[in-house]
C-alpha cells in the first residue's frame, strides 16, 4: 500500500475535515471549500465553486466517464454541521479526538462530513486500482443543509448547471444503525412547523371564567398529546416504523405577561402560542391533517387561529407521493443491493428517513435518491452530544462505497435483447 492508502493515513485525512468547524449559525464554509478543493486536486477531480448565494459555497466535483451520454451519478454531502454545547461534551466537539476504542468524537462525524470522506477516499481507491468510469461521477458538497438547504441543494437542483449535469441517480445521507444491518432510506417525512394562537378576554387571576386564552390552548394540547400518543403506541407496538407515522413534538409555549420579575401572576393573558414540529410521511393522507388542525387544534370556534413556519407537501405535482421505488423495479436499486452484499455489508429494510435531507430537493425533481450513511453497530448520535464514528467503521463505509461507486458508473442499460442501448 501507498503512504495515501495507510489506515492511520486516511483516518487523519477525515479528522482534519472534522477539525473544521461549520457549524450553524457561521460555519467556516471557505475553509471547508479550501480543504475539499485540495483533496480534489489530489485525486485529479475537475472542480467547480458554485456559489448561488455569496458566503455559501457548493464544491461541486467531478470525475468524468467514458460515456457522457449516458445519466451521471451523484453524490451529495452537506459541509454544515449543527451547534453543539463543548461543555457537554468528554472531547472537544472540534478536536477529532481519536479514542483508545477508536472512536473519532466530533460534531459531524456521523451528520455527514463521514460521508463526504468517504465518496473521496473510495474515490482514491477506485482510481489507484484503475477503474474506469462508464457514466460520470459527480460530488457535491453542499452548504445549509441543516437549515434548511434553501441557499444549498435546493438553489443547485433548481440551477442551469444541475439540468446539464443530466443526473440519474443520486445518493444522499441516511442514520447510523445500532446492529450490524445498514440502514437504508427511499423516502422522507415531510416537515410542518405548526404555530397555534388562542385568544381570549384577559381577566383577574382569581377569577373562573369561560374561553380564556390559556384554557383555549390548553384543549388544543391536550387534543395534540392524544394524537401524538397514537402515533408513538404504534411505533411501541411495533406496527408502524419510525418514520411510517405522524410524528409531533411541541417545541415552544409563549404566553404570559411579562413583569421586571418575571411574570405578572394575577393576570390572566389574553394571548397565548404554541408551536409544534411535525413530520408528516409521505404516504399520509395529507387533507385529514389539515383538517383535523382546523378543526381539532385551532379551531376558529375556540377563538384559535394557525399558521405554518414551513409545510412541505407530501405530494408532487401530480399528487403522487414523493418516493423512490425500493424494489427491483428501480435498477440503482438492485445495484446498491448488490453492491453493498459484495463488500461483506448487509442492509436492513428499507425505510422512510423521520427527518429532512437534501434528497427532498432532488426526488421533487423526479429523480431517484437513496438515503445511505454506512455506520453499522453504532449509536445514533446525530445532533447529539459526543457524536462518535468509531474508524473501523468508517473504514469499512469505505469499502461500501468503493463497491457501490464501481457498480453504479460502470452499468450500462441493457434492453430486452441483451445489447446496451449505447450500441444501438
Ligand atoms: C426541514 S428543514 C431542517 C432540516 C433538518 N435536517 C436535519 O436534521 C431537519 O430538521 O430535519
Ligand atoms: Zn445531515
Ligand atoms: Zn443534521
Amino acid at each position: 500500500t501507498t503512504p495515501e492508502e495507510d489506515p492511520s493515513v486516511i483516518v487523519s485525512r477525515f479528522q482534519k475535515y472534522l477539525q473544521i468547524n461549520t457549524a450553524q449559525p457561521h460555519p467556516n464554509y471557505y475553509e471547508a471549500a479550501d480543504f475539499i478543493l485540495s483533496q480534489a486536486n489530489s485525486l485529479s477531480l475537475h472542480s467547480q465553486t458554485l456559489e448561488f448565494v455569496e458566503g455559501k459555497p457548493t464544491l461541486l466535483l467531478k470525475w468524468p466517464g467514458s460515456n457522457p451520454n449516458l445519466p451521471s451519478i451523484l453524490l451529495n454531502s452537506h459541509t454544515d454541521v449543527v451547534p453543539s454545547e463543548p461543555h457537554k461534551w468528554a472531547h472537544p466537539p472540534f478536536d477529532a479526538h481519536l479514542d483508545p476504542n477508536g472512536d473519532i468524537y466530533a460534531r459531524g462525524s456521523q451528520d455527514m462530513k463521514c460521508v463526504g470522506m468517504q465518496y473521496l477516499e473510495a474515490i482514491r481507491r477506485l482510481k489507484a486500482s484503475g477503474f474506469q468510469p462508464i457514466r460520470t461521477v459527480y460530488l457535491s458538497f453542499v452548504p445549509d443543509e441543516e437549515i434548511g438547504g434553501h441557499d444549498g441543494a435546493e438553489k443547485f437542483a433548481d440551477s442551469d448547471i444541475f439540468n446539464k449535469m443530466n443526473v440519474g441517480i443520486v445518493v444522499d445521507e441516511g442514520l447510523a444503525s445500532p446492529n450490524e444491518n445498514y440502514r437504508v432510506f427511499y423516502a422522507e417525512r415531510c416537515p410542518w412547523w405548526l404555530v397555534i394562537k388562542a385568544t381570549g378576554a384577559p381577566g383577574h387571576g382569581a377569577k373562573l371564567y369561560d374561553n380564556t386564552a390559556m384554557e383555549n390552548l390548553l384543549k388544543s394540547i391536550e387534543s395534540v398529546r392524544r394524537f401524538r400518543a397514537a402515533q408513538f403506541d404504534l411505533v411501541k407496538a411495533g406496527l408502524k416504523a419510525e418514520g411510517e407515522v405522524t410524528s409531533v413534538n411541541m417545541v415552544f409555549l409563549k404566553a404570559g405577561t411579562p413583569s421586571p420579575t418575571g411574570f405578572v401572576m394575577n393576570l390572566q393573558p389574553s394571548e397565548a402560542e404554541a408551536g409544534f414540529d411535525i413530520r408528516v410521511p409521505p404516504t399520509a393522507d395529507q387533507e385529514s391533517l389539515e383538517k383535523r388542525i382546523a378543526e381539532e387544534w385551532a379551531p376558529a370556534s375556540r377563538n384559535m387561529t394557525f399558521t405554518f413556519k414551513q409545510k412541505v407537501s407530501v405530494h408532487d405535482k401530480f399528487g403522487k407521493p414523493i418516493l423512490t421505488a425500493a424494489d427491483s423495479s428501480n435498477p440503482w436499486w438492485t445495484l446498491l443491493e448488490g453492491a453493498v452484499k459484495k463488500a461483506n455489508g448487509k442492509l436492513g429494510k428499507p425505510e422512510i428517513f423521520p427527518a429532512s435531507t437534501d434528497a427532498r430537493y432532488f426526488r421533487k425533481r423526479g429523480l431517484p435518491a437513496i438515503g445511505f450513511s454506512p455506520m453499522a453497530n453504532t449509536p445514533i448520535l446525530l445532533h447529539d452530544h459526543n457524536e462518535f464514528l468509531n474508524q473501523a467503521e468508517y473504514l469499512k463505509g469505505i469499502d461500501m462505497y468503493e463497491s457501490i461507486i464501481k457498480a453504479y458508473a460502470s452499468y450500462v442499460e441493457h434492453t430486452r435483447d441483451g445489447a446496451s442501448r449505447e450500441e444501438l
